[in-house]
């Protein structure tokens, strides 16, 4: 990390804001789930599954390795043994969040330890789940404001996972660059909408208790404190249909504008920030959100108060055999208990208008232990508590 040198002039150059930018890795809260506010430009998510043959004592090793990689990367130091690919860098505001899943528990003898807020996510009937695209003993998210910085630190973890566990599915997407728009803003999705407008507020007073689990469960689930569930779903979007659609159409699915994100339940120069209305009809005497809009069957109000943080990217992977993108969202939301993301979509997968224009690929659920305290290990608690 640090000052980089100019390839033509010799001269040292400060690294930008871009570059520059830490996020703490030690906390409360691993980093990557509210921190940093704003959405990262890279993602990747990777699942692992231990090698046969290991237990709890290597999966410890490992995730002490891994936390030790991860605090100096993000940090912007060099992790042990570097490969100098992102040597010219700053931390680029790196993050890297570790969690596991339910078979984690089973295979290092941790069963009664495990949640038992992590059940499995059931199937929807319009799933279309890849089970080797889906779950795994352990999972990594990787964030980053540089791609060379995000390939860095997930090709240092997988080395150091080496012997311990391999990986089981492996997942890259994307936002917006830092600084690509005038000021900060809400990203677009690649059906062209602002997206993530209606996630839960920082400064509302329900917004840690929506994502983190809390202090009070049994003892033996205390490791969890601070912690919070991450549910994934790969959503390939059906962006030729989609594309059939007018724009009124399209913006009929979701319930809010495509220019500005406002709900259609606001007047002409209404914001994203404008609260929506569910009770408003339009002159002609129909809802102005419909029935059927994605934001009113997701909405908490629809759903008892069943909230969840979403924190996703966009990815694409080339085109499929028909000649259709393979592309969508990695869609990640961070909830105080997989519930809410199973009720809501249990109605979403019936009742939404936009299940037509979007298939689930995969599926996965992980439990995330709160942060490491200076001088711990991610899942410390678990591991040798
Ligand atoms: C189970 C939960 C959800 C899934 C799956 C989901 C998929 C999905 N959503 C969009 C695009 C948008 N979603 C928006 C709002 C929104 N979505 C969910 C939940 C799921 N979405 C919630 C809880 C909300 C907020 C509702 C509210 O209270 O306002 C929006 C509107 C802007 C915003 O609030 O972010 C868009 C756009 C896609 C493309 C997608 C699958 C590919
Ligand atoms: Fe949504």
């Amino acid at each position: 990390g640090g000052a980089a040198t100019h390839a033509t002039t010799g001269h040292p150059t400060p690294v930008t804001s871009v570059g520059a930018t830490a996020v703490p890795f030690h906390g409360a809260h691993q980093a990557g789930i509210i921190t940093p506010l704003r959405a990262q430009a890279i993602g990747h998510l990777a699942a692992f599954d231990l090698a046969s043959g290991t237990g709890r004592k290597e999966a410890a090793a490992l995730l002490r390795r891994w936390s030790a990689a991860a605090e100096a990367m993000t940090q912007g130091r060099a992790p042990a043994g570097d490969d100098q690919i992102a040597l010219d860098a700053g931390p680029c505001s790196l993050t890297v969040t570790f969690g596991f899943g339910r078979t984690f528990f089973s295979r290092t003898g941790l069963a009664h330890r495990a949640p038992a807020a992590l059940v499995p996510v059931p199937r929807f009937p319009s799933d279309a789940i890849d089970p080797k695209r889906s779950d795994g003993d352990l999972w990594i998210q990787v964030g980053a404001d540089d791609p060379l910085v995000g390939f860095h630190a997930l090709h240092v973890l997988q080395k150091a996972a080496a012997g311990t566990a391999e990986v089981r599915w492996q997942m890259s997407g994307f936002n917006r660059a830092p600084g690509a728009t005038a000021r900060p803003k809400t990203v677009r999705n690649l059906m062209g909408q602002i997206d993530g407008t209606g996630n839960p507020e920082p400064t509302g007073k329900d917004f840690a208790r929506t994502i983190f689990t809390r202090r009070g469960g049994p003892a033996d689930q205390a490791w969890m404190n601070g912690g919070s569930y991450a549910v994934v779903r790969r959503i390939r979007m059906l962006l030729g249909p989609w594309a059939d659609l007018t724009r009124t159409q399209q913006e009929e699915v979701i319930g809010r504008r495509k220019d500005t994100g406002a709900p259609l339940s606001a007047p002409a120069g209404a914001s994203e920030t404008t609260p929506m209305e569910l009770n408003r009809f339009t002159r002609g005497g129909s809802l102005a959100i419909p029935a059927d809009a994605h934001i009113r069957v997701a909405a908490p109000e629809s759903n008892d108060g069943a909230a969840m943080l979403r924190r996703g990217f966009s990815y694409h992977d080339g085109y499929r055999a028909d000649g259709t993108p393979d592309a969508g969202l990695l869609f990640i939301t961070w909830q105080a208990d997989p519930e809410a993301f199973i009720k809501v979509q249990t109605k979403l997968d019936g009742a939404d208008h936009l299940t037509r224009f979007i298939r689930h690929e995969s599926s996965a659920v992980f439990a995330v232990p709160g942060g490491a305290a200076p001088g711990e290990y991610v899942g410390q608690r678990l591991l040798e508590g």
